[in-house]
C-alpha cells in the first residue's frame, strides 16, 4: 500500500498533522507531495519530513494516485475547478477531503462522480493521538482500506455510515481539541493568579489533563464514576464541581457542540 503516491493540496495545519503521522507510521516520504500557494510552509515540511513539495496544485495532482484536499472550505470550489480544468484525468484518481461542511454532492458538482472519502481528523493526529471520522463515497474496499492505512498513524479511525455523521464528529472530535485547550487555558490563567509561573502552570494543567484522559481510556469506569473517585464528601472537589454544575456547564457544552454542527450545516448550504 505504501507504493501509492499521495498529494496534499494545501499544506497548512491539518495537512502537516496528517503528513507527520504518515511519516512516523512509516509511509515513504518520497511518495508524499504537498502543494501550497506560498512557499514557507512547504520549506518547513521539506525540512521536517523530507517530502516533496510544489507551488503547483496541478503538478501535485498529475503526480499523485491519491489527492488529499486540505484547503479551507471557502477555497475548495476554486481549487477543485482549477484542478479539473488543468488536470482532467484527476477524475480517475481517488480523492480525500479534510474540509468541514462541504458535502459529497458539492465535490461531484465541481469534479464529477469521483471516488471520494470525506475525512475529519483532529490536530492531536500530529502526535498519533487523534481521532479521524471517515465517510466513503463510490470507493472500492481496497480504496477504503488504503485511506484507513493513510490515517493509521493519526490515531483512532471511525468509519461512518451516514454522511450527516461527519458534522456530528466535527463537534465531538474535530473541533474538540480547542474545547480542551480553552478549558486548560482558563485553568492556567487562574493558576497564574494564584502565583504559579506560566511554565509550571501550563505543565501542571496539561499533565493533569493527560493523566485524567489516560485514566479514562484505561479504565472500565464511566467519566461520572471516575469523577466520583476524586470527589470526597464535604471536600474541595465537591465545591468546584457544584460550581460548574450550578453555572450550567453541561448545557453550555451541549450548546457549543450544537453550534459547531449548525455551522457545518450552514457551510454546506452557503459555500
Ligand atoms: N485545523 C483543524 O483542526 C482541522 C481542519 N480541518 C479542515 O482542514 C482544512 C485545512 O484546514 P487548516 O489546515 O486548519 O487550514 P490552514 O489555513 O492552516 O491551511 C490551508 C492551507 O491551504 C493553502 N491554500 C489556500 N489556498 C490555496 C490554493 N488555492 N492552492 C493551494 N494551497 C492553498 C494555504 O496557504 C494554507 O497553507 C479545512 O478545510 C478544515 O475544515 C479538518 C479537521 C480539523
Ligand atoms: O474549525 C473548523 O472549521 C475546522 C474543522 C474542525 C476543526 N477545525
Amino acid at each position: 500500500m505504501n507504493d501509492n503516491r499521495v498529494a496534499f493540496i494545501g499544506a497548512g495545519n491539518m495537512a502537516r498533522c496528517v503528513i507527520a503521522a504518515m511519516v512516523k507510521a512509516g509511509y515513504p516520504a518520497e511518495n508524499i507531495m504537498a502543494a501550497n500557494r506560498s512557499e514557507p510552509k512547504l520549506l518547513a515540511l521539506q525540512a521536517d519530513f523530507a517530502i516533496t513539495t510544489s507551488l503547483s496544485n496541478s503538478e501535485a495532482a498529475r503526480w499523485a494516485d491519491v489527492i488529499i484536499l486540505a484547503v479551507k472550505p471557502q477555497m475548495m470550489q476554486q481549487v477543485c475547478e482549477q484542478l479539473l480544468a488543468e488536470v482532467p484525468e484527476c477524475q480517475e484518481k481517488l480523492f480525500v477531503t479534510l474540509a468541514a461542511g462541504l458535502p459529497v454532492a458539492r465535490y461531484e458538482a465541481w469534479l464529477g462522480e469521483i471516488r471520494l472519502v470525506r475525512a475529519m481528523p483532529n490536530t492531536p493526529s500530529l502526535v498519533g493521538l487523534g481521532v479521524t471520522g471517515l465517510f466513503p463515497s463510490r470507493c472500492s474496499n481496497y480504496e477504503r482500506a488504503f485511506v484507513d492505512h493513510i490515517f493509521s498513524g493519526t490515531g483512532m479511525r471511525v468509519w461512518l455510515e451516514q454522511e450527516a455523521q461527519i458534522n456530528h464528529i466535527i463537534a465531538v472530535t474535530g473541533s474538540a481539541p480547542a474545547y480542551f485547550f480553552y478549558f486548560m487555558q482558563a485553568m492556567q490563567q487562574k493558576a497564574e493568579e494564584l502565583g504559579f509561573n506560566s511554565t509550571e502552570a501550563k505543565a501542571m494543567v496539561a499533565q493533569t489533563a493527560l493523566g485524567a484522559a489516560t485514566m479514562a481510556l484505561q479504565s472500565e469506569h464511566s467519566f461520572a464514576e471516575l469523577r466520583a473517585q476524586v470527589t470526597s464528601k464535604g471536600g474541595t472537589t465537591h465545591e468546584a464541581v457544584t460550581t460548574f454544575s450550578e453555572q450550567g456547564l453541561e448545557q453550555m457544552v451541549a450548546n457549543a457542540m450544537q453550534a459547531a454542527i449548525a455551522r457545518a450545516e450552514a457551510m454546506a448550504k452557503t459555500l
